[in-house]
């Protein structure tokens, strides 16, 4: 049995892994660190949906996946840049459509994605629990982060976590989601990024838990 690490951007696979080269198979970079591979899928949830289904359809043997990166926290959930989170409900809430400045996600309209329009994590024990929400339209003012917040209760933003989660629950794979929190979601001139302490404190998560150096 197998433990997998996908990560979706390079920027990041460098931050986390600076030592480490890449090799490409077409379909994703990728990189053995011990018995442990690590996947970079490329940026958003069509990517991350192709390198995992691709991993799992060659790689019959994994017992674990993890996703790992950076995400961006709502103002109003409490949470510091900095943080490492364990996320544990994941929502497709930008599938759907506004109508007199109301979200309406696509499982209200009668066209689910998947149940309730979320996918669910296995948690780490030690890690804040958070829900999320994974967009394409990245909430860059006040006014959209609200409308994300509002809509499912969820504490940070990213751009892969529920699709990571739907592929893995179709191959019956337990999987997890850890993300460091790198800005503030909303208007962009107001983010206050902080990508070397994110990093820093995702690195350390790695360490302890999967004994990554
Ligand atoms: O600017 C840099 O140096 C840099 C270094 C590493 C990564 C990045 C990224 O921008 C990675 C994009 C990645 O991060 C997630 N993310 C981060 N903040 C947010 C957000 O506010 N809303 C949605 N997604 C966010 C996302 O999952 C991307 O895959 C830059």
């Amino acid at each position: 049995m197998s433990k997998v690490i996908f990560i979706p951007t390079k920027k990041e696979y460098e931050k986390l892994f600076p030592n480490l080269s890449l090799e490409y198979n077409n379909f994703y970079y990728y990189a053995k660190y011990n018995d442990i591979t690590i996947v970079v899928t490329g940026i958003g949830k069509v990517n991350v949906s192709i390198s995992a289904t691709h991993y799992f359809c060659n790689h019959h043997d994994v017992e674990e996946a993890y996703l790992i990166g950076i995400a961006g926290a709502y103002r109003e959930s409490g949470l510091n840049v900095g943080d490492v989170v364990t996320v544990e409900n994941d929502f497709f809430v930008d599938e759907g459509l506004i109508e007199d400045n109301y979200l309406k996600m696509l499982n209200e309209i009668g066209f689910a994605i998947c149940e309730d329009n979320k996918t669910v994590f296995k948690t780490v024990d030690g890690l804040k629990h958070v829900d999320a929400n994974t967009v394409s339209l990245l909430s860059s003012t006040d006014q959209l982060a609200k409308l994300y917040k509002n809509k499912t209760g969820a504490s940070i933003e990213s751009m892969e976590g529920a699709a990571f989660g739907l592929v893995c629950a179709k191959y019956n794979i337990n999987s997890y989601q850890i993300r460091s929190i790198s800005n503030y979601c909303g208007n962009r001139k107001h983010q206050e990024w902080n990508i070397k302490l994110a990093f820093k404190n995702l690195k350390n998560t790695l360490c302890s838990l999967l004994s990554v150096k």
